[in-house]
């Protein structure tokens, strides 16, 4: 027997559920019901162990208290009201993917695959991305993903709602069957209470509070209806207004007592796999989908290698060479003044072409990075909560965005060096080029995923990055100057500047930094420290990713 005990819960600076005690009963279709807004969904929320809520009260399963999500993990499962698998996947890759998270030989993996397909009516179906099925069948692919870990106790919220009549009951059956075969229990949130005399228990809540728990026929005796349909209505009758809550409270609480005998206490079936495999396991997953959506793999194809040929087609020919380095003394005075006149204009030229490249090449790959990282984790934070349900950790989560993303900033590090300096041929050192450049890019694509973490949508975190991304400029103080004040405070955290200043001097007592120096009027730093203040940012990005991560564990 699941049991909720004295169950309150705060959202909004009110109080959503109010001390709901509520039994659901070992190998049977529990039903939850009420009106709109009675807080349903937060009780099934709070039974998950979300960490989203203020919950206060207790949660036993089958005589075991649950204090955390992690008592939760292979015993308790949660089947939201829309299917979150990757619509790019394949069914049976799905389940697969999922299994592999466990840990379980490659031959169990596959007999459970296939035993769960079959149980759930996919087999037929096994070969069907997950973004092509009707949503009966989505429905049904929830089921089946929540079955790999194999849980006694499924929590369902609103599986049915917005199904076709037909789609309704073979879910609802399919459910029944689950039931009976596997003697799994089943909390069921429901809208449609035409099937409610399917259900083997019910409980009732209205504006927060318990009014019925209870068998079908004990239910339309309490509500004294034939009909269940009407309970909503019943229960917001402003004619005839009743106290339901206080009703149950003084005369039903007894009855409803006396329910089962105590089950011995249910254990995981399933075990996680190690770090390291769930690790892998996500990383295939991931870059099988990349691999898949031709849409983001076609932008990034084209930023990856279209940025660095817009940074190039300013200098087709490479740079110009500073001509005119000395001056011919038997031109006389005047003479002398108009060369040192056409050098410094020959030197300007030259040195703002050079800064400028290297800027547009810096500034191009922090906007590359912050594309590559702020959808990556908020879109996708329900699944993982649901994932960690079945025994997946953040540690390996967090690992499997820091390396796709990160593989994806240092192959556009790489192109835009190899590209930019064959091209315009800059002087100095490949490796400090190309070592500042993928740092540059590392450093905003994991600042734009650490968004992705803290914050709570995909387009938050983008917009976010496209602001950081925009203020870059401007506050590195290459092209605006700064008030003197400010200036060390702001650049220590810009990354385009330490990239900028790296770049230039890594070629550092040539005439060409002398050129850019002159031009902008700047001190450039030792690249070394450059190098050293872009790790910095890098290194914090990742802890803020991580951070977010970890926290998005704690409070989802
Ligand atoms: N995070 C939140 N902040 C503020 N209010 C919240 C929050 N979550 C839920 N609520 C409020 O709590 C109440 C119960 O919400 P809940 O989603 O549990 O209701 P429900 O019975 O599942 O409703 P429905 O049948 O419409 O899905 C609602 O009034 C809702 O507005």
């Amino acid at each position: 027997m699941m049991e909720v005990r004295n169950l309150t819960v705060r959202a909004g600076g009110r109080s959503v559920l109010q001390n709901v005690s509520a039994r659901f009963r070992s190998g049977c279709m529990n039903a939850v019901i009420g009106p709109s807004g009675c807080g349903k969904t937060t009780l099934v929320r709070a039974a998950v162990g979300s960490g989203a809520l203020q919950a206060d009260g207790e949660f036993w399963l089958e005589g075991t208290k649950l204090t955390s999500r992690g008592d939760r993990v292979g015993r308790v499962g949660y089947v939201p009201q829309f299917c979150l698998a990757h619509p790019d996947l394949t069914v049976e890759e799905s389940i697969l993917y999922s299994l592999k998270l466990l840990d379980m030989g490659p031959e169990e993996i596959s007999r459970r695959a296939d035993q769960i397909l079959a149980e759930t009516g996919l087999s037929r179906l096994r070969t069907r991305f997950v973004g092509k099925l009707s949503g009966g069948q989505l429905r049904r692919v929830a089921l089946a993903l929540e079955l790999v870990a194999d849980p006694s106790l499924l929590f369902c919220d609103e599986v049915t709602a917005g199904l076709d009549p037909e789609s309704e009951d073979g879910i609802l059956d399919l459910i029944r069957t689950l039931v009976e075969r596997q003697g799994k229990t089943v909390v069921n949130v429901i809208h449609n209470l035409h099937h409610l005399h399917r259900f083997d228990w019910i409980v009732v809540l209205d504006a927060g509070e318990k009014v019925f728990e209870g068998h079908f026929p004990a239910f339309q005796k309490w509500f004294e209806l034939e009909d269940p349909v009407k309970l909503f209505r019943l229960l917001g009758d402003l004619s005839n207004p009743r106290d339901w809550a206080a009703l149950w409270r003084e005369k039903g609480e007894e009855p409803a007592k006396s329910v089962e005998a105590e089950r011995p206490p249910s254990k995981r079936n399933t075990i996680p796999a190690s770090d390291f495999s769930q690790a892998k396991t996500l990383l295939q997953r991931r870059f099988r989908l990349f691999l898949r959506d031709r849409g983001y793999l076609a932008l990034t194809a084209a930023i990856t290698i279209g940025f660095p040929l817009l940074v190039v087609i300013f200098a087709l020919d490479g740079i110009p060479q500073l001509t005119r380095l000395s001056m011919d003394s038997g031109l006389g005075t005047l003479g002398r003044l108009q060369g040192e006149i056409a050098f410094a204009k020959e030197a300007a030229d030259v040195g703002s072409l050079v800064s400028s490249l290297i800027l547009f090449q810096v500034v191009l790959l922090t906007l590359t990075g912050s594309n590559n990282g702020a959808r990556e984790i908020a879109p996708q934070a329900g699944l993982f909560f649901q994932e960690s349900l079945r025994g997946l950790r953040p540690g390996p989560f967090c690992f499997e965005k820091l390396v796709f993303t990160g593989g994806i900033a240092v192959v556009q590090g790489i192109v835009m060096t190899v590209v930019v300096k064959s091209v315009v041929h800059f002087p100095g050192s490949w490796w400090i080029q190309g070592i500042t450049l993928v740092l540059v890019s590392l450093a905003l694509s994991w600042l734009a995923l650490g968004f992705s973490a803290w914050l709570k949508s995909g387009e938050k975190a983008s917009l976010l990055a496209v602001y950081v991304v925009g203020f870059q400029l401007p506050l590195s103080g290459i092209v605006l100057t700064l008030p003197e004040p400010l200036t060390d405070l702001l650049r220590s955290v810009i990354t385009t500047y330490w990239g900028w200043a790296s770049y230039l001097a890594s070629f550092r007592n040539t005439g060409l930094y002398d050129a850019a120096v002159f031009v902008s009027g700047e001190k450039v730093p030792p690249y070394l420290l450059c190098l050293l203040v872009l790790l910095i940012h890098v290194f914090s990005a990742m802890i803020l990713v991580a951070s977010g991560v970890f926290r998005m564990h704690r409070t989802r």
